[in-house]
């Protein structure tokens, strides 16, 4: 049953509760404004009343988003999980990303604040966000509560021969600076053996204030806009709840905050008359918003959707005959009866191990004729063409220079039009130099075999091999599309559509909060550097007047 919008004004409304969301309506609600945080889909873990679960959870707390065993599922079933507008893999339930993802929790190292972003976004910036995030999420890489790290065979294998070619065993987010020749353990925001981060931190003590609403399954349509002031926004029910209508903020100094996501915050800003024209044009001509679109003499001419950007992965495949797959696929209908024994009575056993049994991690920096130095991240699982082999991802990141561009289509999907992976020469090398070293690296395991690249193949025809296409290069960590910076994208040569507090260029009240706002990739994962970047937002536009 849908209901309609009561008649209460808010000063902030956030929309999208993701690694964005959450920590900024936190932030903000703390603050002792009114804050509503407003969610399209349904909740997620049982800690929020989610529902979605295998069997053997049934009368548990639990759902399948909280058992890191069955982070996997996503893969087989995403079914009302994933977002159905993107055009790429995106979580659409309460938490967003931080409720479906692996949950692979890395402190940014300096660089990728002072390679990415402008000035007062810089690592002497970031550090205080930072402290704050792994303050209230330490992460960890021992999720079971016995202390021991199930099926490590792989991980010792390859440290083999990383020890061998002098790398150096690190705990990652203690020498969070060192991400070159360095390896460790995967580090998770898993507590007590369950999923953890921000949906078990910030929007508990967020949702402990009486000025705080969180209402789910409640889209935003598009935010109500006279000009450069926000109103209100104007919502959607789904999945047959959630609430329908216009919320308006407090008159004179509300605020909106889209937190939506880098495909869903484009999306909400085309929809409001916020993009290039062609964009608009789309929108305009299309059959849901065509009649009620704001008028044209109203838009807001921004490069909503540019500088898109994601980690290009590159996968090689080995093989050693110590390496053994556990099914976490079957563990969803047909477990290992002891495994979920130990997992339900003690938190403890391979169900504890995220999916699909991430790691070592590995860092290196290559620098290409360019003279430019990216960073990298390479990530094993065990899972691969046998049941002894091991897929080791490598992610170009921080330094990249090819980036790409969404847009919406005329049933208002976002899509990648131009996908951001090997666009420039030099990436390419970099992928490539990347790849021969860890080769020499990896030929000094005993016993191990190369699937892919075959120990013949040259390496630079393997890389030309894989397209440079989402199918086979997209890791799920978009970011880009309404990047930060000083130059105002409604400019001449402009290319930023949110200002240095976050806030959309030609607005007075609207502002933009999750992975659409950064420059360019991280080094690892980015959910702990989205997080830090909303704690840094909410500093700066709660110093604002
Ligand atoms: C399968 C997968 C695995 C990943 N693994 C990792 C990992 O291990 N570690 C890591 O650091 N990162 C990982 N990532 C990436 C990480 O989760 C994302 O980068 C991060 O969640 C993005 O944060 P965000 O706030 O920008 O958007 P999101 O977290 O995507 O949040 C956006 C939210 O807004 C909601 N929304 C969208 N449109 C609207 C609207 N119009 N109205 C209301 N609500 C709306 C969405 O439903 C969603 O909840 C993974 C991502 C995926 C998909």
């Amino acid at each position: 049953q849908c209901t309609a919008v009561p008649d209460k004004t808010y000063d902030y409304i956030v929309i999208g509760s993701g690694a964005g969301g959450i920590p900024v309506a936190d932030r903000l609600s703390e603050a002792g404004h009114s804050v509503l945080l407003l969610e399209k889909g349904p909740p997620s873990s049982g800690r929020w009343n989610g529902t979605m679960k295998p069997a053997w959870l049934q009368g548990t707390n639990l759902t399948r988003f909280d058992v890191p065993g069955l982070f996997n599922q996503i893969w087989r079933d995403s079914n009302g999980v994933a977002c159905e507008d993107t055009g790429v893999m995106a979580g659409c339930v309460l938490g967003g990303g931080v409720a479906v993802n692996s949950a692979l929790w890395w402190k940014p190292p300096s660089r990728d604040w002072d390679v990415n972003f402008p000035e007062g976004w810089k690592s002497t910036d970031m550090k205080g966000p930072v402290e704050k995030v792994f303050g209230r999420i330490p992460g960890t890489d021992t999720p079971s509560q016995d202390g021991i790290r199930y099926n490590q065979q792989g991980f010792e294998r390859i440290s083999e021969g990383l020890n061998a070619a002098g790398f150096k065993q690190v705990t990652p987010n203690v020498q969070s600076e060192e991400k070159n020749m360095t390896y460790g353990h995967s580090t998770f925001f898993i507590q007590h053996a369950e999923r953890h981060g921000p949906l078990r931190t910030y929007l508990e003590t967020a949702a402990a204030r009486p000025k705080f609403t969180l209402w789910t399954n409640t889209m935003a349509r598009r935010v109500v806009r006279t000009g450069g002031r926000i109103t209100g926004v104007q919502l959607d029910c789904r999945n047959g709840a959630g609430h329908n209508g216009t919320v308006n903020v407090t008159p004179g100094t509300g605020r909106v905050i889209v937190s939506a996501g880098t495909m869903g915050t484009a999306k909400v800003l085309f929809r409001s008359g916020i993009g290039r024209t062609d964009q608009l044009n789309v929108v305009k001509n299309s059959a849901l918003d065509g009649a009620t679109m704001i008028s044209q003499d109203q838009w807001i001419n921004l490069p909503v959707g540019y500088n898109l950007n994601d980690h290009v992965g590159t996968d090689i495949q080995v093989a050693h005959p110590d390496i053994r797959f556990y099914d976490f696929y079957a563990a969803y209908d047909t477990p290992i009866q002891s495994d979920v024994d130990a997992y339900l009575a003690n938190r403890t056993g391979m169900l504890t191990t995220v999916a699909p049994n991430l790691g070592p991690i590995i860092w290196t920096q290559v620098t290409p004729s360019d003279g430019i130095t990216r960073s990298i991240q390479w990530q094993a699982r065990i899972e691969g063409r046998t049941n002894t082999s091991m897929t080791i991802t490598q992610y170009l990141g921080t330094g990249t220079i090819s980036r790409g561009r969404l847009d919406i289509t005329p049933t208002l999907n976002t899509r990648v039009i131009t996908a951001p992976y090997l666009r420039n020469a030099t990436d390419k090398e970099a992928v490539v130099q990347g790849i021969e070293h860890m080769r020499g690296v990896l030929n000094g395991v005993a016993n191990l075999t190369w699937v892919t690249p075959t120990k013949e193949q040259n390496t630079t025809a393997f890389v030309d091999s894989i397209p440079a296409a989402l199918s086979s290069r997209n890791s799920n960590h978009w970011v880009g599309s309404c990047t930060i910076g000083t130059k105002d994208g409604r400019e001449p040569g402009g290319n930023a559509v949110v200002d240095l507090n976050t806030k959309v260029y030609g607005t007075e009240n609207l502002f933009v909060v999750d992975a659409s706002i950064f420059p360019g990739i991280t080094t690892g994962n980015p959910s702990a550097a989205i997080v830090a970047v909303a704690e840094r937002a909410a500093e700066r536009i709660l110093a604002l007047k």
